[in-house]
């Protein structure tokens, strides 16, 4: 197989601009780094157009990057040292990372006089080398002499556990591939898993606010996004936002849905009108992902008694609390006594009153008009009826529901959905569902036959 980094590392030469010595003391990393990438050109992507590099720097720093990735590689990338220098000349409080193909001690000693802050350590350049470990260490012990912090990057769980062994402290788990550049989006997380009290940074194929926000939530220490945002200068603010965001939202509830929806693609099934435990321990066994418990005017309506008797006892999935705004205060008390793990909110509330103690929420939509279909992270859309929320067994008509598979993040439905009318609902591949009064006997009591029926659909359309 045609390998690049080798024909990086062969055709690389040492550049002759750098000064013998450094004019900017070593700035350390932030807690959260947003690192974004200066480079004028890549092998997938060619030489980037009308491509400014300090215009750019610029444009990074006035929305809120806190570290400039400057690629230095020259027959590759079109980098220069000269490029890391000027930033740093004209930006010497911002963080810079020297992201280039490092292998010797005289590379490290000049990515300091350049006045680099972090610099890159590509795993895969020393992990097939004889006494690479030893040689890595040796690089990452002098850069740290020297004040500078070592950005350790690995893209496989062997690369993890050699890279462990030089105790890092930033790890960076790259999405892509560097020999195919093909992006493996779920690769940083299912990775993260393994590594703990390390800094890690997610790098590569960050394009829009959901990817950043799925990072941020599962607690990822930052970004570091290169060709998205050079290609795009309207993605650098909804990158970070949806990074921030990401981050104050590190709730049991999202970590459950985006690994589900987003990384593994699995639909969630959330069942809901629950009022009895055995009722509750049926459909969780049957494949409920989500059980809900109604506090609103309804014939399903159940008491802080009744969570404090049933909801602790469900353990490994998620309980949400559907309320409308005269419960919030009870929702409040219930999430902070772990009774519940989410609020799903009907009709006008107190956004902010969730908001500031951080109680993880959804809004439920009853739709009438597509104009109602505004993008957000998750929203549950309901058939509309005149004089409740929800519960009323009446459906989405199938040009709203395309409608919100059109705009939506994520396709989250409810209304009249039952054993009979499912398959037609999963041809529209929803990523959630949720039903209440199909699966019923009578309101507030399941019916054993329609959830298994309904399950077996289910099940049979995953096949
Ligand atoms: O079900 C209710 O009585 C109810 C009352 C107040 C707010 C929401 C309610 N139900 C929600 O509606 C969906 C869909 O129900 P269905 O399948 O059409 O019966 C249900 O899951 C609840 O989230």
């Amino acid at each position: 197989m045609y390998d690049i980094l080798k024909e990086i590392i062969d055709k690389r030469q040492i550049e002759n601009v750098y000064p013998q010595k450094r004019t900017v003391p070593v700035l350390k990393p932030k807690n959260n780094l947003v690192i974004m990438e200066i480079k004028k050109s890549s092998p997938s992507k060619g030489k980037i157009k009308n491509f400014n590099i300090l215009e750019q720097t610029n444009l990074y720093i006035e929305n809120g990057v806190n570290c400039i990735s400057v690629l230095t590689e020259k027959n590759f990338f079109g980098g220069s040292l000269n490029d890391l220098i000027k930033i740093k000349n004209k930006y010497p409080n911002i963080l810079v990372l020297r992201k280039d193909f490092l292998t010797s001690k005289k590379d490290i000693e000049i990515s300091y006089n350049v006045g680099a802050d972090i610099i890159l350590l590509i795993t895969s350049l020393f992990i097939k080398e004889k006494n690479g470990l030893k040689k890595m260490k040796e690089l990452k012990d002098y850069a740290e002499k020297l004040g500078m912090t070592c950005l350790i990057e690995i893209h496989s769980k062997k690369e993890l556990n050699f890279a462990l062994k030089l105790e890092p402290k930033l790890l960076g788990i790259n999405s892509r591939d560097l020999n195919t550049f093909k992006i493996k989006k779920e690769l940083p997380f299912e990775l993260k898993k393994y590594i703990k009290k390390i800094k890690v940074i997610y790098e590569s194929g960050i394009n829009n606010y959901l990817d950043s926000f799925s990072i941020g939530v599962f607690g990822f220490n930052g970004i570091l996004c290169g060709t998205s945002v050079i290609e795009n200068k309207k993605r650098i603010p909804e990158i970070i936002k949806g990074f921030n965001d990401g981050k104050n939202n590190q709730n049991k509830f999202y970590k459950y849905m985006f690994n589900k929806i987003y990384l593994k693609k699995e639909l969630v099934v959330k069942v809901c009108g629950l009022t009895n435990l055995k009722d509750t321990e049926f459909v969780i066994k049957k494949g409920a992902n989500i059980v809900g418990f109604i506090m609103a005017k309804s014939l399903r309506q159940v008491n802080y008694e009744f969570l404090k008797n049933t909801a602790l006892k469900i353990k490994n999935n998620m309980r949400a609390l559907v309320i409308t705004k005269e419960y919030l205060d009870q929702a409040i008390k219930a999430y902070n006594e772990n009774l519940i793990d989410v609020v799903q909110v009907h009709g006008e509330f107190n956004e902010n009153k969730l908001k500031k103690i951080k109680i993880p929420y959804y809004k439920a939509v009853n739709l009438k008009d597509k104009l109602q279909i505004k993008k957000s992270i998750f929203t549950l859309y309901d058939a509309f009826s005149e004089n409740t929320y929800g519960g009323t067994g009446k459906t989405l008509s199938n040009e709203l529901i395309k409608a919100i598979k059109e705009k939506e993040s994520f396709l989250a439905i409810a209304g009249g959905i039952n054993e009979k009318n499912i398959q037609k609902i999963l041809k529209y591949t929803p990523n959630m569902i949720d039903l209440s009064s199909g699966l019923e006997k009578v309101p507030g009591k399941k019916d054993k036959e329609k959830v298994e029926k309904f399950f077996y659909e289910v099940k049979k359309w995953k096949k």
